[in-house]
């Protein structure tokens, strides 16, 4: 996190002042996620398309490739699901929603699932970082203003965005646009 808010150009100090430096307004969460073979791998999923909801999220696994991203539409092709390469003895880190309104928009949530293989067992453990329940996170003020732009979110805590999700799913991080409008039809009872 604190090379990511370098890379936006914050301070050390800046850093260190803002919620990021202050551990009091920091938690942490675990998933322990099992994904058994399956016979049939290309008719199911072990984890449905998603995206995390805190800060950033710290994914260590067994060696057994599995976890894909989707890659935005771009010059070469239209949006498609590329597998992450099983690099031994390293982390896969994951940009989560509250990066994506933190940094306004310049450090883009990623859109993430899970697939089974046909032979071996797939183990993965997810740390996700994020802020202490009542503590609201919106884009940082030394990344908007006059010459960067406006504020593209409205400042939100962890446990309403994921309320949000639980409803709305995909369209939650629109809902907290400042002018943002929920397409007809996303929520669900
Ligand atoms: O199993 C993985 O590699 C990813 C897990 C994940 O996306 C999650 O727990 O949110
Ligand atoms: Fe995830």
């Amino acid at each position: 996190m604190h090379a990511m808010l370098l890379s936006l150009g914050l301070s050390e100090e800046e850093i260190n002042n803002s919620l990021i430096g202050d551990s009091t307004k920091i938690k942490n969460a675990i998933h322990l996620n099992s994904y058994p073979a399956c016979p049939d791998p290309n008719r199911v999923l072990g984890l449905v398309p998603h995206t995390d909801t805190g800060f950033v999220t710290i994914v260590y696994h067994n060696g057994v490739s599995g976890l894909q991203v989707l890659r935005r539409k771009d010059d070469i092709g239209p949006a498609r699901w590329v597998t992450v390469p099983v690099v031994p003895d390293t982390f896969v880190v994951n940009i989560g929603d509250l990066m994506h309104v933190l940094s306004n928009g310049r450090f883009h949530n990623v859109v993430h699932r899970s697939t089974v293989s046909k032979t071996n067992q797939r183990l993965s453990a997810a740390y996700f970082f994020g802020p202490q329940g009542d503590v609201k996170v919106g884009p940082l003020s030394q990344l908007t203003g006059p010459k960067q732009g406006l504020p593209l979110y409205r400042p939100v805590t962890w446990l309403e965005l994921q309320k949000l999700k639980s409803t709305l799913h995909d369209k939650a991080l629109e809902s907290l646009k400042i002018d943002g409008k929920i397409e007809e039809g996303c929520v669900r009872d």
